[in-house]
């Protein structure tokens, strides 16, 4: 590193907090704040932990946005999620985000005349342009419009042959509303047909069981929809998508997150679209954690997760590029966000050790997406990150305690250990309890969360550290689908309608410990805060000043 490089990740010294008080760094997934209400599972569980946290408001308690443009979303009326979420937590800034990205480039109609575009036209001429994402208007891993304007623009610039590979929601959207998107897209696909473009749906399957797995979970999960996409092959065959997924619906088990992968079949029961050589692949969700394993399989020549059978020639692009340390893939229609120079690379550079831990399903977002979208470590000699293997084909309804005790555990080690300036944290429960949709096993979740929460802090307590405790956005604080004056919907069935999603909800953030000076609070002059107001505190709390673009700190210290 040359000296200039030195002076360019220097951060200065904060004129009155101390050096050297190690920093636990606690984010409750899905743990917003909301009013008390039986659909409110935190409210509901018993949590005395954060709630103790609470009476420290407002000067050590407060709520920050994390929904919609505090994040980089295109509009207040989006959700927060994971991956805007924890890049704002680690970057410090808001950065105009996948979604609305995408938004832009198909608005301009710049997506038809960038490198990624062009590259997949070659194809168009003798071979089919397969469409793989997430088929729902959740917005938070592909958005159906977005989908409709790319298959429009495909046929305009030429693609005559176009296959569509969709993974039905219910997690971002209501369960069962899959139904409507596919007879959605089925008429957009008549309307293309009508037009001399040949345009069908040749596979589908429930996101959560075929290909969007994330963090190499469970390769099986990509292997199904390997299976269904590129060999043509599924355990169910249907001559139309909306008999398939109607079919598959009547089960009563059956759930939009967890479909059984199908293929489409023509009148000799032939799929009608399976991948071959010379076709063109675009996967059009704009998020990353999801979209990686399966860009792997389409792109990487060595590859040895599962056996393709068949590898075909293919010219392959992703929406947006999804790894920018992989650059993965190497095609791409849309630039991703530059999150560049996150607080995790700064700190490196001012010698801070740190630990990072989560479990399988969630680690990526404490080391990937807070590095932002960037896979490895900035330096191994300084930084460590603890995967623990998620439980695999075990819903989280089922092991709603999930791996958070082992989770606190390990920060707890790392604490003790002396070895770290900064112990990290993802604990899942809420968000990974609450997409089940199952109220009960959510109450669970959260009071798993809460003595996760307890361990971290009686060990900051111990090592006389300093504790920031916050959220990534809402989800296990409401459960109910509401009307506009927020009581809950009642179904056809007479039952209340269940919230799988996340929220637009705030979420709260905490700070203390021993090692806390006694004068340091929220400031009272930005109300506004959201979640890239972190990155500036924790960096107060290692002793350092942020860089001046970064978004102001929360706290201040008083003089007295
Ligand atoms: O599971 C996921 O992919 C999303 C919801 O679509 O949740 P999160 O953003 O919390 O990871
Ligand atoms: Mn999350
Ligand atoms: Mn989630």
């Amino acid at each position: 590193m040359g000296s200039s490089d030195r002076n360019l990740w220097k951060l200065e010294d904060h004129p009155k907090l101390p050096k050297g008080k190690p920093v636990a760094v606690v984010v409750l997934d899905g743990w917003g704040e909301a009013s008390p209400d039986p659909y409110n599972c935190i409210h509901v569980a018993d949590t005395p932990t954060m709630d103790s946290l609470k009476k420290g408001a407002p000067e050590k308690w407060r709520l920050i946005k994390a929904h919609g443009t505090a994040v980089g979303l295109p509009s207040d009326d989006d959700m927060g999620n994971s991956e805007v979420g924890h890049n704002a937590l680690g970057a410090g800034r808001i950065y105009a985000q996948g979604a609305k990205l995408v938004d832009l480039a198909l608005a301009s109609g710049k997506i038809y005349e960038g490198e990624g575009f062009k590259y997949i036209q070659e194809c168009f001429k003798n071979g089919t342009l397969h469409l793989i994402g997430l088929l729902s208007d959740g917005g938070v891993h592909s958005r159906l419009d977005q989908l409709q304007l790319l298959l429009k623009g495909s046929a305009e610039h030429g693609a005559k042959r176009i296959r569509i590979h969709f993974l039905t929601d219910g997690r971002d959207v209501v369960d069962g509303s899959s139904v409507g998107f596919v007879e959605t897209l089925e008429n957009d696909l008549r309307q293309l047909r009508e037009k001399g473009v040949d345009a069908q749906i040749a596979s589908g399957g429930g996101r959560m069981y075929v290909t969007m797995d994330r963090y190499e979970n469970d390769w099986d999960v990509v292997k199904r929809g390997w299976d269904a996409q590129v060999l043509g092959e599924a355990p169910y065959k249907f001559k139309s998508a909306i008999e398939a997924v109607k079919k598959l619906r009547e089960d009563p088990k059956a759930n939009d997150q967890y479909l059984p992968p199908f293929v489409i079949v023509d009148e000799n029961g032939k799929p009608v679209g399976p991948i071959v050589d010379g076709d063109a692949v675009v996967t059009f969700n704009f998020r990353a954690d999801r979209m990686v394993m399966l860009a792997k399989a389409l792109e990487y020549e060595d590859f040895d997760k599962f056996d393709r059978v068949r590898f075909p020639k293919i010219r392959y692009a992703g929406m947006l590029q999804y790894d920018g340390e992989l650059k993965l893939p190497s095609h791409f229609l849309v630039s991703p966000p530059e999150i560049q120079r996150t607080s995790g690379e700064y700190l490196v550079h001012n010698s801070i050790r740190t630990f990072a831990c989560s479990e399988t399903v969630k680690f990526g977002h404490v080391t990937f997406f807070w590095n932002g979208n960037r896979s490895g470590y900035f330096n191994p000699e300084l930084e460590e990150y603890v995967e623990i293997p998620s439980d695999i084909g075990i819903p989280f309804n089922v092991q709603p305690k999930m791996k958070a005790l082992e989770i606190a555990e390990k920060a707890r080690d790392a604490i003790l250990s002396r070895k770290y300036d900064q112990v990290r944290v993802n604990i899942p429960n809420g968000d990974m309890v609450g997409h089940t949709g199952d109220v009960k096993a959510t109450i669970i979740g959260c009071k798993a969360a809460d003595e996760a929460v307890k361990t971290i802090l009686d060990t900051v307590e111990q090592v006389g550290g300093i504790y920031v405790v916050t959220a990534d956005h809402g989800n296990a604080e409401d459960m109910a689908k509401r009307n506009k004056s927020g009581q809950p919907l009642v179904g056809k069935d007479g039952n209340v309608q269940i919230l799988t999603s996340h929220t637009l909800r705030p979420v709260p953030i905490a700070i203390g410990g021993p090692g806390l000076l006694p004068s340091v609070r929220f400031r009272k002059d930005i109300q506004e805060a959201g979640l890239a107001n972190v990155a500036a505190t924790v960096m107060n709390f290692h002793g350092f000043e942020a860089p001046s673009d970064y978004e102001p700190t929360l706290i201040e210290v008083a003089d007295n």
